[in-house]
């Protein structure tokens, strides 16, 4: 009896895909447990000082979206290079041009009356695992860029009723949004923004305010404030979770090697196999 050993490039394991349905690994809190957060149906606001350590926290879970398997990225980075490497694995990665910012947002709105139309149609209310339909998740690392610094005012203002539009209907029909800025300030995250996002990350801030900006009010003065994080530990912020309390945490931190890395192998495991039927693009079939 003879064994064939298979060619080492046919043989490579690929690992049981992720799915966005799975709780996203992103730290661990003040007494080493894990700290996992369930993205899919609940929008993220991470904000604090520059520095702070917030793309940490957007990279975990950038790294999460792309080795999934029911997945598709919408990544929005004026400074092109936090979200960058991830880029080649979005259906759009949208840098400082507020025309295209505004135009996707226009599309992913459709896309979400369309999901909720079929839910409707289906008696149901919010998406499951089952449906076949993949997770749409929005990244904005620095949304004060589109807020308030690129295109004009009313293209600014325009950008923001669209955003606010996509947390307020994301969350249900499987398009999460994770916005990240560090100017926690009224202008760019008011409590009715605030309010839409079920989870919010405070990472170091320069006062109690700012905390509550983004905790919401009133938890600074019951001792949760992000202006108690040393300049010098990067990455802990307090987390708080819808109806709960904030949890103070450490997010787990990805080199740009490991960046780079992840997104070479999600980048191989979702190469095509075989020819899409038809002339449907990417964009197209997220609806
Ligand atoms: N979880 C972490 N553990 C250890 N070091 C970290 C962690 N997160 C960030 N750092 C360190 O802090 C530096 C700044 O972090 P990062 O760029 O993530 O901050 P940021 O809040 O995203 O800043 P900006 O607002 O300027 O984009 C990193 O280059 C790294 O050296």
């Amino acid at each position: 009896m003879s064994t064939t050993v298979p060619a080492p490039v046919a043989g490579v394991p690929v690992g049981p895909g992720l799915s966005m349905f799975d709780p996203i690994f992103i730290g661990i809190d003040e007494f080493g447990q894990p700290v996992y957060l369930d993205v899919i149906y609940r929008n993220i606001l991470i904000a604090g000082e520059p520095g702070g350590g917030k793309s940490g926290l957007v990279n975990n879970i950038c790294g999460h979206g792309v080795l999934c398997d029911n997945t598709r990225l919408v990544l929005f980075d004026a400074k092109l290079v936090e979200l960058g490497p991830w880029r080649d694995l979005a259906d759009a990665f949208i840098g400082p041009d507020i025309d295209q910012g505004i135009d996707v947002l226009r599309r992913l709105l459709v896309v979400a009356t369309n999901r909720y139309t079929w839910l409707l149609a289906n008696r149901r209310r919010k998406l499951a695992p089952g449906d076949g339909m993949s997770v749409i998740v929005t990244i904005i690392d620095e949304l004060a860029m589109y807020s308030t610094v690129l295109g004009t005012k009313p293209q600014q203002e325009e950008f923001s009723a669209l955003l606010r539009g996509l947390v307020s209907l994301g969350r249900a029909c499987g398009m999460p949004v994770v916005a990240a800025t560090q100017r926690p300030s009224w202008d760019i995250i008011p409590a009715s923004l605030r309010d839409l996002f079920g989870y919010r990350a405070a990472f170091r801030c320069t006062s109690l305010n700012s905390s509550n900006i983004i905790l919401g009010q009133g938890w600074a003065e019951q001792g949760y404030t992000a202006s108690d994080i040393s300049p010098t530990n990067q990455g802990a912020a307090y987390l708080l979770a819808e109806g709960g309390v904030p949890r103070r945490i450490k997010a787990a931190y990805l080199s740009d090697t490991d960046i780079y890395n992840i997104a070479d192998y999600a980048a191989w495991t979702r190469r095509p196999t075989s020819t899409p039927a038809g002339d449907t693009t990417g964009w197209e079939m997220a609806a």
